[in-house]
């Protein structure tokens, strides 16, 4: 193994940020501090290629120290870490993390530098071209939604919170890494611009299909934004590993099923689909009720019938209707299934 991380933007620079990603092994990793902190006593976690996993677990858990042990900022004491089939363990650390993106929490953007000069920050340094540079910064913030003649020029203190953050994501996108880390990137913004931010880096993950790992305290972040979601308890020790759904419907732990609360059927509305299985037969005397689409989330079916005080609705395929959903159904949708 030569330390390098390949990828495909590697054999074919022109399609640099739309189709690279590397999948993630963790085998049995250790953090031991100098000081005999336990950090992290054991943990193994296969992440799929462009797959959004996320880390969540009470404070001091070990949730940063297993992010930053996958860029090397901090040395594990033990076990392997694959990206791809490269150990990163052997790797050097500095090219490492040109491949890696990393999102913190404020950001870090260099003050004395404009937004194109954070955002090329990378590029510069592996040696691309000026005009190349300057092309993938002008495109990357066309991604994050700020458009370049407006907010290049200008400097970190002269944005808002959440336009430094879209800064800082697309800064960690600018080389084309492998994998995005990205430790309670949302949390510095107030809640409904993290709400819009949140959706927004889903419609931004769809378009490049990175593979992140996403640290936070927040429940319903992870619940929003996890294709799946790693829970961990003191020590780094991993309860449960699930998408959200599975996650809220079945906790595998009482530690779960604790940390994830009482109102977990609500959250479990938000993940669950209304599906053709959950309906009855359209009676005909029942056209004049709302509509909502097959496959809407069942939160969504329920805030319709709560706003228009009706205890059904109809659900429709390719603008048909198909049955009707009942609030009693519906509300089954939420339940537990252990
Ligand atoms: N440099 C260090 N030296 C000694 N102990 C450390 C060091 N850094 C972190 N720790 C300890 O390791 C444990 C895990 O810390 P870590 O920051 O990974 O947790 P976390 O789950 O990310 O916490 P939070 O949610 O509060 O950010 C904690 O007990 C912490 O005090």
């Amino acid at each position: 193994m030569d330390g390098t991380v390949k990828t495909a933007a590697d054999a074919d620079p022109d399609r640099a940020g739309r189709t690279s990603a590397a999948s993630i092994s963790l085998h049995g990793i250790r953090k031991r501090y100098p000081d005999g902190t336990e950090a992290v006593r054991e943990l193994s976690l296969e992440i799929a290629a462009g797959e959004l996993v996320v880390l969540i677990g009470p404070s001091g858990c070990g949730k940063s120290t297993v992010l930053r042990m996958i860029n090397r900022l901090i040395e594990p004491t033990g076990g392997r870490i694959l990206l791809g089939d490269t150990d990163v363990t052997h790797a050097d650390p500095v090219e490492l993390r040109r491949r890696i993106g990393y999102v913190i929490q404020n950001v870090g953007l260099f003050p004395h530098q404009t937004v194109s000069a954070n955002v090329g920050t990378v590029p510069r340094l592996q040696g691309w071209s000026r005009d190349r540079v300057r092309r993938r910064v002008e495109e990357l913030l066309d991604i994050v939604g700020l458009d370049p003649a407006q907010f290049g020029r200008r400097y970190p203190h002269e944005l808002s919170g959440g336009q430094r953050q879209r800064v800082g994501v697309a800064r960690a996108l600018a080389a084309d890494p492998v994998v995005l880390l990205m430790d309670e990137p949302f949390s510095a913004v107030d809640p409904i611009v993290r709400t819009r931010l949140q959706e927004e880096f889903l419609r931004l993950q769809a378009e490049v299909r990175k593979t992140i790992v996403l640290v936070t305290h927040d429940l319903d972040e992870a619940v929003r934004l996890g294709d799946r979601i790693a829970v961990l308890s003191e020590g780094g020790r991993l309860e449960q590993y699930d998408s959200p759904a599975v996650l809220l419907g079945a906790p595998a732990t009482p530690f779960v099923r604790e940390f994830v609360g009482a109102d977990r059927g609500i959250r479990r509305l938000a993940v669950t689909p209304v599906g053709a299985d959950a309906l009855d037969p359209v009676p005909a005397d029942e056209v004049d009720l709302p509509h909502v689409a097959l496959g809407t989330s069942a939160y969504d079916a329920l805030a319709v019938m709560l706003s228009s005080a009706v205890d059904r609705v109809l659900v429709d395929a390719d603008g048909r209707p198909v049955g009707v959903l009942t609030r009693h159904r519906l509300l089954s949708l939420g339940q537990p299934t252990t």
